[in-house]
């Protein structure tokens, strides 16, 4: 219960004694004045109490404010998120060229072109040029939006290493192969000049074929090793299998990063994986590797043999090559990269053993004879399994035992294997 004023004493309530009687006051006086005092202080008191909660009722609206603004502004970023997510997809396209600055000519992702207009609401800051990915109005294809440059498939897609450490010297049995390669790569790069003077192009690109682990990767690195050239490795069959629909991109994307990091090299390894001959019935996944094929003949046909971006491909299976790609002006060197006869593998087991603590008893043309139809590969693992043997039996070096036991390891699984060389074009 709040105690009111007029339910304490009044000054008329009191009897006053002695007024008149100068300054002399009643006790009652004092009381009244006494009370009034305390109720003065008490009245004062609540006053500021009152006034607190009023500060506090404006801090708590001031608050309530901020948050309904916060809300309202939630709202309307849910509901523009709503209407996106309600608004039909985009088709993805990239651009071939531009005309008048408001027309496109625009290749889709699944493979035809189209002439469409560009969105007069789209700002595109001079970003539309050939090559860049937009999105495209489902009913009238007009360009309505960029795709930001994802470098990630680009970047996954290929290893880039920019100097090899592989020497022609670490490659065995392939003596011949080096000249050749070295002629038609690595002198282009290192001596334009000599082409010039005679008045002859350079080969643009060279292709080695041969079995697996016969080199091939070996000697395109040691060309670049050679030539200083960065080394762009892509493997064909990533291209057309983990980058579904975007291996043609990622074909012009290499190129054009080629040509920024020259001198280059770009080696593609399984080419047959893009280049096999064209099938006349095709389906989905056929037409994506059509697609990147194209795209491959067309970065081949449009860059100049003087330049320093050189390609090397390499197969197993140079027999299902679409022939369009080792047309005068593509792949125009061919290379055979065969299994290593007996002197190249005793040349390589050399190399493999060089640095290795190997007995006295080590006879290498008797490992050679031991091992017809090995690869390169294949005596890379013999004496790294010998290697493993030695450090089994807790042997400070390879004996000769060690490597006889590693070739029974190696070569009896590969003679058990089925020999599908046959029908293969080497
Ligand atoms: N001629 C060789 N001289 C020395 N070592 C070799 C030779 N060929 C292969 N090797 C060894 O085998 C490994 C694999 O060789 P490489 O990757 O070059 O073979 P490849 O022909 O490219 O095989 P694939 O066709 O399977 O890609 C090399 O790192 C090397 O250790």
């Amino acid at each position: 219960m709040t105690e009111t004023i007029d339910d304490k004493p009044r000054s008329n309530d009191y009897s006053f004694s002695g007024i008149g009687n100068g300054d002399i006051v009643s006790e009652s006086d004092e009381d009244f004045s006494k009370y009034l005092l305390d109720r003065m202080k008490q009245l004062e008191s609540r006053n500021n109490l009152l006034k607190e909660q009023c500060e506090q009722i404006e801090s708590d609206k001031r608050y309530i404010e901020s948050q309904k603004l916060k809300y309202e502004r939630e709202t309307h970023r849910l509901q523009s998120e709503i209407d996106r997510l309600k608004s039909p997809p985009l088709v993805v396209a990239s651009i071939v060229d531009m005309f008048d600055g408001d027309k496109a000519l625009i290749r889709s992702s699944t493979g035809p072109q189209f002439l469409v207009k560009v969105s007069q609401d789209l700002d595109d800051g001079g970003q539309l040029v050939p090559g860049v990915r937009v999105g495209l109005n489902q009913q009238t294809l007009a360009v309505v939006d960029i795709i930001p440059e994802s470098d990630e498939p680009l970047i996954t897609a290929m290893e880039v290493i920019d100097s090899q450490e592989v020497d022609y010297s670490e490659i065995g049995g392939l003596d011949q192969q080096i000249m050749e390669i070295s002629e038609s790569v690595e002198l282009p790069i290192t001596k334009p000049e000599v082409f010039e003077r005679i008045g002859i192009t350079p080969p643009k690109g060279v292709l080695l074929f041969g079995p697996p682990g016969t080199g091939k990767t070996l000697l395109a690195k040691a060309v670049a090793h050679r030539t200083n050239a960065t080394f762009i490795r892509v493997v064909g069959s990533e291209l057309v299998q983990k980058y579904i629909g975007d291996g043609a991109k990622l074909v012009r994307d290499i190129f054009e990063m080629a040509r920024k990091k020259a001198p280059a090299i770009i080696f593609i390894d399984e080419l047959d994986a893009i280049a096999a001959t064209r099938l006349e019935d095709t389906n989905g996944a056929d037409r994506e590797v059509q697609r990147t094929l194209m795209q491959l003949l067309a970065e081949m046909d449009g860059f100049d043999n003087r330049g320093d971006v050189r390609i090397i491909a390499a197969t197993n299976r140079a027999d299902v090559l679409d022939p369009a790609i080792v047309r005068p002006g593509r792949l125009d060197r061919i290379i055979e990269i065969p299994l290593p006869d007996k002197d190249g593998r005793e040349t390589i087991f050399r190399i493999h053993t060089e640095r290795l603590n190997i007995g006295s008893d080590v006879d290498v043309k008797k490992l050679s004879d031991l091992t017809e139809g090995a690869s390169g590969a294949d005596i890379g693992a013999i004496v790294m399994e010998a290697g493993m043997l030695a450090v089994r039996n807790d042997s400070d070096h390879i004996g000769m035992s060690d490597l006889l036991d590693a070739v029974t390891k190696v070569m009896v699984p590969k003679a058990n294997n089925v020999d599908h060389s046959e029908n293969m074009f080497w």
